[in-house]
């Protein structure tokens, strides 16, 4: 069929996978740190004040502190790849390239900052992607992470002409594929360990604890991927929710003063994981790796390790597969 030479290009149609997460700043640095948690804290799906009050206290206030103490904080784990968030789901995207067949692209994008989510969708789009699965790489669904993701993205959509079709991945927080991928990471890491934990704290992102009563069942998922992983490991995990932020209540018991009270009641040694955060960042590096770790031996713990987040592993990778595979059905042929 002859093309007009004036016919818009026409690619050879492909399906799209986007992998989202939350963001990070460009750099380490104040001006990088203020204009991230700018847009971060702005997001009424984050902080659900009215914008009228709230706004004064962000602009006034905490984006004229906040940003240097955040700044030395993400100092503390900068790597040569940058944000370690930023260049674990860069590598996780890049892991799953040609994994669902040639004409599936993998992609990846943060909901603040870069790359943006309306950047890469295009991208897709333009690339011949009729049909994008958006993967919030959220296990537990929490409105102020994965809903507020997917509504980046449907905004995005909003100003297309010719949309893709779009599916988008759902929490996973009781997905055996999920729980077996902890299970295999977690005793892996626990068996190279030169001390037996006395205890294993399972310590996921805290959310203002109203959230939970106006119905975001985040506090719910968390507690449900403790208690299978717990199931299937045989043991019992300690949960507490951590990065508690402002002065209102959220979820507990908290991570920070968990630790400080376990020496006392004779657990000396332990075991931390994440298993909220699909890629090991600021908040698992520094708050749990570090801070949590002087505040555990200070208070007469005798061992302590971090065990970092599935990141692009093998069991981790395997898991994703296999969910995105599935949301991927009828769209790509049954392997
Ligand atoms: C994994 C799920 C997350 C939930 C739930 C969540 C809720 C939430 N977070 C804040 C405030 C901050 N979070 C910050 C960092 C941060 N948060 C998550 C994930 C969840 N947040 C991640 C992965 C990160 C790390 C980003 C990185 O660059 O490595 C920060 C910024 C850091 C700082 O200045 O301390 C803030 C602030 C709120 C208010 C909230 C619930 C409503
Ligand atoms: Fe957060
Ligand atoms: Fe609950």
């Amino acid at each position: 069929m002859l093309i007009p030479a004036d016919h818009p290009p026409i690619p050879t149609r492909k399906i799209g996978v986007l992998l989202t997460n939350l963001g990070t700043p460009d750099g380490p640095d104040a001006k990088s740190v203020k204009r991230y948690l700018g847009e971060f804290l702005s997001d009424k799906r984050v902080v659900e004040i009215p914008a009228i009050a709230w706004q004064p206290i962000l602009r006034g206030i905490i984006l004229n502190t906040r940003p240097k103490k955040s700044a030395h904080a993400y100092g503390l784990v900068w790597s040569e790849e940058g944000s370690p968030l930023a260049a674990i789901t860069r590598r996780q995207s890049q892991a799953l390239q040609g994994a669902f067949g040639d004409g599936v692209m993998v992609d990846y994008a943060m909901r603040y900052g870069n790359p943006a989510i309306a950047d890469r969708l295009t991208a897709l789009k333009d690339a011949g992607c009729e049909r994008i699965l958006i993967a919030p790489l959220y296990p537990q669904y929490c409105a102020a992470t994965t809903a507020t993701a997917n509504d980046k993205a449907f905004a995005a959509l909003a100003g297309m002409r010719w949309q893709p079709a779009i599916r988008t991945l759902p929490p996973y927080h009781d997905d055996p594929a999920y729980i077996a991928a902890l299970r295999t990471q977690v005793e892996m890491q626990i068996a190279t360990l030169d001390f037996v934990p006395d205890a294993v704290i399972a310590s996921f992102h805290g959310m203002p604890k109203r959230t939970l009563q106006l119905g975001d069942p985040y506090h719910c998922h968390c507690q449900k991927t403790a208690r299978l992983l717990g199931e299937a490991m045989g043991r019992e995990l300690v949960v507490a929710f951590q990065s508690r932020f402002g002065p209102a209540k959220w979820l507990g018991p908290a991570t920070d003063e968990t630790l400080e009270a376990l020496p006392a009641k004779g657990v000396r040694k332990v075991a931390v994981i994440a298993p909220g955060f699909s890629a090991d960042c600021l908040e698992t590096l520094e708050e749990l790796a570090i801070r949590g770790r002087e505040s555990f031996m200070t208070a007469g713990g005798t061992d302590f390790a971090y065990l970092p987040c599935l990141n692009d592993g093998a069991p981790g990778m395997a898991m994703l597969r296999t969910l995105i595979a599935r949301e991927l059905a009828g769209w790509i042929a049954e392997t």
